[in-house]
């Protein structure tokens, strides 16, 4: 069965992709910003709004893909009640990244799997991440060494990258950070017989 990944995530296609499975990833191409603020506004937590993106691209391309496995992913940051997506700026990852510092915040990253055209698996996966206090000046370098790197990360940082210098401690699991609960996600693909075991 073709396996379709709903996301224009390459650090998502790189996990699969590396862990053997042959994906073919495709953008969903929903309007995240609105879901997120109109999830919001009904006070949605976190990992429902983070659910229920991954369930939308999962189900934009499902509809299009009937005989295909598609999953659907999306992560959120979650600080002190608000709920953050991928900053758009220097400046906005800027004052992100020092709202976070000397602090804890939590990411959460959500994947939902259609099966002919119908969910049949969810999971969201959640990580306790807590920042060091670094100095504005080492941030200002940071941003200007890492900022085309970290543009397409929900929190401003790659763990993989010079990211892990922001923090003194990760709780959880490394897949989940990365954005996409990678484990849950292959030992139910494998018990429903969808990649060899
Ligand atoms: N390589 C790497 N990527 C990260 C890390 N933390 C977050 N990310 C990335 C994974 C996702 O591409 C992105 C989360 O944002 P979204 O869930 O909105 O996904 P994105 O917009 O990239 O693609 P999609 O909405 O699925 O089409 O942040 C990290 O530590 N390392």
């Amino acid at each position: 069965m073709q396996i379709i990944l709903a996301s224009a995530s390459e650090t998502r296609l790189a996990l699969l992709s590396a862990a053997g499975l042959q994906v073919t990833a495709l953008p969903a191409r929903i309007d995240e910003e609105s879901m997120r603020a109109a999830l919001e506004a009904e006070e949605a937590s976190p990992l429902d709004i983070a659910d229920a993106l991954a369930e939308a691209k999962a189900r934009k391309l499902a509809e299009r893909h009937r005989e295909a496995l598609v999953i659907g992913c999306d992560q959120v940051l979650a600080f002190q009640r608000q709920v953050w997506g991928k900053p758009e700026t220097p400046e906005a990852a800027r004052r992100q990244l020092r709202a976070l510092r000397g602090q804890t915040h939590r990411l959460l990253s959500a994947v939902v799997l259609y099966e002919a055209a119908r969910p049949v698996w969810r999971h969201v996966g959640e990580v306790r991440l807590t920042m060091r206090d670094f100095s504005d000046d080492w941030l200002e370098g940071y941003l200007a060494r890492n900022w085309d790197s970290v543009k397409s990360s929900v929190g401003g940082y790659k763990l993989e990258e010079e990211g892990v210098r922001l923090f003194t401690d990760v709780e959880g699991d490394y897949f989940t950070v990365l954005g996409l609960p990678l484990l849950p996600l292959l030992t139910y693909l494998g018990q429903r017989g969808f990649i060899p075991t």
